[in-house]
């Protein structure tokens, strides 16, 4: 993890990377390479023709280098610059600067219309909440070549305009594809509205030290994090040992819920998912989920049929090391009845006489580790005292806004307002981990800790993909990984796949069963050796 930080730290990171030897050459180099670096790899290695537009301050500076590398690269650059006419205070040497084609405003919509990649480097942490005309009139031309001609912009350090701490945009502010973040994460970028000019986000090392962690702050997930959470396995394993995953829900007309859900846990590793459904939903399912177990559950039309489907799955549950609750339940009162008897775990405690008539039931905790998504959550907001009742299960709450808001009893608009802070309460109130899945998905703990997703993406508002998220957070709690980090790198691996995905099916085509299939891909590349870089 690392500390989201706000631009007073960064400053201060900058002044500690320069008592260190550093210079502001070397830290402007390194900036520029990176951000030249994620650019070839966006475009798969091929070079075309880039438009900078080039502020007055560093951000300006870190865009003539990164043109500089891109031109070492084969790259055509053509530079807009705003009160900039040369690479002045940019460590470029004179013979690559000399090849830039500077344009002048009035030619800046034929060179955005010729351009492959714009970046924008106008400015960055540097930047005042509003911006001058001329900026505006620009962006406003480039934002019309975007739109027309699909042309990727790349926000260099944060999108110009925007406010590194508080997320607010200035009138006029260019959205970008991707936003390549230099040295830190800056908070404002995950806040709203920032986070909807930023695109994807791409963080670049600079050799900036890092704040020490602290628990106040929002902590961004790294890709090294969720290396290290990953479960390992052993040779000499086999499928119960690496973890056993039982799903829970499923009704008569949702059916697709629970088969992601349970497709998702398979895929990140569960080495045995069952899915305990009603009966009817078993053929359907199976045909598409061979790999997967079932437990039938009897139909719920049937009067009580809830306290009958808690007890076969009291019965079983010892066999599971997590569980996920409510994908595609639905709200019926056989479900209602369902999940009372399921979570107050009344046991069979002795059969007594003859043919074992006399049934004593003894109230027992819930003690698995769980995941209540959708209708378990719906029926968890209606109980009271539950986080009492529960505390000695390790459940993970995954609510989008209006589910949350019913968990806490207030309004959806506040939530929104606040998502953090709603995440946060929610979990010190209910002694739980908590997924607030907007915007960037946070993980709130109780221990007062906040996960920030790297990535907001529009392309995962899609039925389905909160049942893929609740089947990966299942299936690594199922091979151990602790509920926290199980969240955490369920929200990162659910990002890069969706991003994986988008490649193929784009941002409005995703469904949630691209995830799953993207998903092999994204855990592969965090978990197997690869072989695959070298020599690349
Ligand atoms: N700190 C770090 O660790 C590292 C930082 N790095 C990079 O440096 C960037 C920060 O650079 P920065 O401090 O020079 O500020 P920057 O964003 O370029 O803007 C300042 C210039 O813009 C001008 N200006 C701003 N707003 C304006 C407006 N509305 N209207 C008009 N003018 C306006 C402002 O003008 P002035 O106020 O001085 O008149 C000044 O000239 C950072 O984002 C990253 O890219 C990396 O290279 C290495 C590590
Ligand atoms: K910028």
């Amino acid at each position: 993890m690392i500390n989201l930080c706000r631009v007073e730290e960064i400053r201060a990171a900058e002044r500690a990377a320069l008592a260190a030897g550093h210079t502001e050459a070397d830290l402007m180099r390194a900036a520029g390479r990176g951000v030249a670096r994620e650019i070839e790899r966006a475009a798969g290695g091929r070079a075309g023709t880039v438009l900078v537009l080039a502020g007055p301050g560093n951000n300006g500076g870190d865009g003539l280098v990164a043109a500089a590398a891109l031109q070492e690269r084969g790259w055509r650059c053509l530079i807009w610059g705003y009160r900039r006419t040369d690479s002045g205070g940019a460590p470029i040497d004179a013979a690559t600067a000399d090849q830039f084609v500077w344009i002048e405003p009035r030619a800046l919509a034929e060179a955005a219309r010729g351009a492959d990649v714009i970046v924008d480097a106008v400015f960055g942490i540097g930047g005042k909440d509003t911006l001058p005309p001329e900026v505006v009139d620009a962006f406003a031309t480039v934002a019309a070549v975007r739109r027309e001609r699909s042309t990727p912009v790349v926000a260099l350090d944060v999108p110009s305009g925007v406010d590194a701490d508080s997320g607010a945009v200035a009138e006029g502010a260019l959205a970008a594809d991707m936003t390549v973040t230099v040295g830190l994460p800056k908070i404002g970028l995950y806040r709203a509205p920032a986070l909807r000019y930023t695109g994807i986000l791409r963080l670049i090392d600079i050799g900036l030290p890092a704040p020490d962690i602290s628990r106040e702050a929002p902590q961004l997930i790294t890709e090294q994090d969720v290396r290290a959470w990953l479960p390992r396995r052993h040779a000499d394993t086999h499928k119960r040992e690496v973890g056993t995953l039982l799903v829970v829900g499923g009704a008569p007309t949702y059916y697709g819920a629970p088969r992601l859900t349970a497709a998702a846990g398979a895929r990140v590793g569960a080495g045995l998912v069952t899915l305990a459904v009603p009966r009817s939903l078993i053929a359907p399912i199976a045909t598409a989920l061979p790999e997967v177990t079932f437990l039938p559950l009897p139909e719920g039309e049937i009067g009580g049929a809830g306290a009958r489907m808690a007890r076969m799955i009291h019965e079983q549950i010892d066999r599971y090391q997590a569980l996920v609750v409510g994908p595609g339940l639905g709200q019926d009162s056989p479900v209602d009845e369902f999940l009372n008897a399921l979570f107050r775990v009344r046991t069979v405690a002795a059969g007594i006489g003859f043919g074992a008539s006399t049934v004593a039931e003894e109230a027992q905790e819930f003690r698995a580790q769980a995941v209540l998504d959708a209708d378990a959550l719906n029926w968890l907001a209606k109980q009271s005292e539950w986080p009492d009742r529960l505390r000695s299960a390790q459940l993970v709450l995954t609510p989008h806004p209006g589910e949350l808001s019913r968990l806490l009893d207030t309004e959806v608009d506040e939530i929104v307002a606040d998502p953090w802070s709603a995440a946060r309460e929610a979990a010190e109130r209910f002694g739980q981990v908590v997924v607030l899945k907007h915007g960037h998905t946070v993980v709130a703990s109780p221990d007062g800790t906040l996960l920030v997703a790297p990535q907001a993406l529009p392309a995962l508002a899609s039925a389905g993909t909160g049942d893929v998220l609740a089947g990966m957070i299942g299936g690594l709690m199922a091979q151990g990984v602790p509920s926290r980090e199980a969240a955490a790198a369920g929200v990162y691996l659910g990002g890069e796949a969706a991003i994986l995905a988008m490649e193929r099916v784009g941002t409005l085509g995703l469904v949630a069963s691209d995830l799953i299939d993207a998903l092999p891909r994204a855990l592969a590349a965090l978990y197997d050796a690869r072989w695959g870089r070298i020599g690349g």
